[in-house]
């Protein structure tokens, strides 16, 4: 019964860390290969020095944020950094001198960028204090430099282009937010009882474990596994076994506390963890799940209501229990000696 646990990945760490880590090492590369070639264009063919230095050293930044990115991983100050460089490139070369109007439109690029790169809170703050500085630069420009041929028109236009991709940013940035929860939901549970599955368990485990750890207080972890389940599914069929798992789950769940977690981690069986109890107030739990289990009557086609019984194996934390799988070992052989002496009890077993 003793099954080996690998190390577990929640969906947020997949998206936040390995794919942003990926999105922002690239993309810096890129935006520094992009400002090389302007960089170039600018001192050897426009002859604008200025806009050729002020690429040159966006193109410098970028790279290093490349550099710390790809050996630190992500880090929302580079991310804010880059993105202030991005802003200053595209604000100097709308407002230079020499580039025509159009520049401008690169504007409605940050709010994008920013969402995307920092998340809803940060990336709007972010957008928003850029967004203003470039307004605030053009309402200057408009009433200070009139040569340089931008108009009012230009304020609405740049303004509502921004105010619109902030919109849609935030609309993008909460939908990709509540379907990563609703997958990071999803890989937690297990469908027919809805508690947690054993990816769930572990997660939980690893926070109620050191949370123990720093209050000094015990951990107990149960292992409950319906008995001769076997003959419940080859007597009246898979369907009512499902339902015995999803009676027996609603019944256990109903003894724990909110702190507590429980998890259906293979077919029959099921883990429980409890956290500040004592040994007895630990048992006490147990066997009021045992007798509720046993208590249950479940219907079926023909014939009186059915009835079963649990097995559960009982540990709680000690100095060489460091790991979810050295309380399972200990537990699992509660249970194993709980089957052994006629099954329908509980064993207690604080180690080897
Ligand atoms: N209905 C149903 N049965 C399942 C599910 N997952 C596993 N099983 C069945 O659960 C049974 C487990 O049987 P065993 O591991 O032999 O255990 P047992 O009959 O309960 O015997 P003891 O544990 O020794 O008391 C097997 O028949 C599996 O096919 C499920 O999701 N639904």
């Amino acid at each position: 019964m003793t099954k080996k646990y690998t190390e577990v990945t929640t969906v947020e760490d997949i998206v936040y860390t390995a794919g942003y880590r990926r999105i922002i090492f690239k993309g810096s590369l890129l935006g520094s290969m992009f400002l090389t070639v302007f960089s170039l264009i600018d001192f050897f063919y426009t002859e604008l020095y200025l806009d050729a230095t002020i690429e040159a050293i966006g193109c410098v930044i970028l790279l290093s944020i490349a550099y710390v990115e790809n050996k630190r991983g992500v880090n929302s100050l580079a991310v804010i950094f880059g993105l202030i460089v991005i802003s200053t490139v595209i604000g100097s070369g709308a407002f230079s001198n020499h580039v025509e109007e159009s520049g401008i439109v690169w504007f409605a690029l940050i709010p994008f960028l920013s969402f995307f790169l920092l998340g809803e809170k940060l990336g709007l703050r972010v957008s928003l204090l850029i967004s203003t500085v470039y307004i605030a630069g053009l309402i200057n420009i408009v009433i200070q430099y009139p040569e340089k041929g931008f108009t009012t028109s230009a304020i609405f236009g740049v303004t509502g282009a921004l105010f619109c991709s902030i919109l849609l940013s935030i609309a993008y940035e909460k939908n990709r937010t509540s379907m990563i929860h609703l997958l990071s939901k999803q890989a937690k549970t297990d469908s027919l009882t809805s508690l947690l599955n054993r990816r769930g368990l572990m997660i939980s485990f690893e926070k109620l474990l050191l949370l123990s750890q720093q209050d000094k207080k015990d951990l107990y972890l149960l292992i409950l596994d319906l008995d001769n389940f076997k003959l419940i599914n080859d007597n009246f069929g898979h369907d009512i076994g499902d339902i015995v798992i999803k009676e027996t789950a609603n019944a256990a769940k109903t003894y724990l506390k909110d702190i507590d977690r429980i998890a259906r981690i293979g077919g029959e069986e099921f883990v429980a963890v409890l956290s500040n109890v004592s040994s007895e107030e630990a048992l006490k739990i147990a066997e009021r799940i045992r007798r509720a289990i046993e208590n249950l009557e479940i219907e079926v086609p023909s014939g009186p209501p059915l009835q079963v019984t649990v097995s559960i194996g009982v540990t709680k934390s000690t100095e060489n229990k460091k790991l979810f799988s050295d309380f399972f070992k200990i537990a699992d052989k509660a249970l194993y000696e709980a089957k052994n002496n006629g099954r329908n009890r509980i064993v207690f077993k604080e180690d080897n």
